[in-house]
């Protein structure tokens, strides 16, 4: 589904991944573990061509995600359909006057022809019903988390790529997350600090080290070990 060969990216003179290699198969859910400024965040915004490698190359579905295979609209709208990312800091995704636009806002923009359905579908899968009519802005942490959940889960993507998707979450609404992504049959990466949570979010495991290079990729079985989590910083 995805393939990034021998990846190279730089920002502001700084390198984040050198000749990075990566295959991210349909229907895997892979949980993505690093300390902060490992690059996930940054890993996850490049699978959704947000950050377009400096050398290399990212593929999806066997299309280069390149800026100009992404100026063709079919190609575009096929991908920003098919990929969906929640960011870290979720204030940046708000912008609409009411909860309800807000979550229609991608369904809109796709031209989905049940609109309504979507909106209150998954404003009601995240008790979200009762605040349609509220400004986003206006909601507390956890609540904007849900309502940033919503809207790219209402696209109904083929890929969701979740960054610390449960960092403002009660622990109810923890354990219902974790249940959905459980349940959902999509290829899903997430990237988590959160060791409790991380083995339910996915079997297979990457672990990047502090310099961007990928210590660990394999089952989740191995990946919690003691002296592979201390190498990788997350423990001591
Ligand atoms: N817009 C940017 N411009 C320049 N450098 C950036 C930018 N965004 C991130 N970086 C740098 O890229 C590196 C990786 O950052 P990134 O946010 O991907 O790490 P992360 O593993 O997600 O961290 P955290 O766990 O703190 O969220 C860091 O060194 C960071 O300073």
């Amino acid at each position: 589904m995805f393939r990034v060969e021998n990846v190279t990216l730089k920002r502001d003179g700084d390198t984040i991944f050198e000749n990075l290699n990566l295959r991210i198969e349909e229907g895997e859910k892979v949980v993505l573990l690093g300390v902060n400024g490992s690059g996930k965040s940054t890993l996850l915004k490049m699978l959704n061509a947000l950050v377009i490698p400096d050398s290399g190359e990212l593929l999806f579905e066997n299309t280069p995600l390149t800026k100009k295979a992404l100026k063709d609209k079919a190609t575009n709208e096929y991908f920003r359909r098919s990929v969906g990312l929640v960011f870290q800091n979720i204030d940046a995704m708000l912008f609409n006057p009411s909860v309800y636009d807000e979550i229609a806002f991608g369904s809109r923009q796709l031209g989905f022809d049940d609109i309504d359905a979507r909106v209150r579908n998954y404003a009601d899968v995240f008790g979200l019903t009762p605040y349609l009519n509220s400004v986003p802005f206006k909601l507390s942490g956890g609540q904007k988390q849900k309502l940033a959940l919503a809207c790219v889960m209402s696209l109904s993507p083929k890929v969701l790529l979740l960054d610390e998707p449960t960092s403002a979450l009660d622990p109810a609404s923890t354990a219902k997350f974790m249940d959905m992504i459980a349940a959902l049959n999509i290829t899903t990466v997430t990237a988590t600090h959160n060791l409790a949570i991380a083995p339910k979010l996915g079997e297979r495991v990457i672990i990047l080290d502090e310099k961007g290079k990928i210590l660990y990729d394999g089952t989740s079985e191995n990946a919690y070990e003691i002296d592979l989590l201390t190498r990788a910083g997350l423990i001591i």
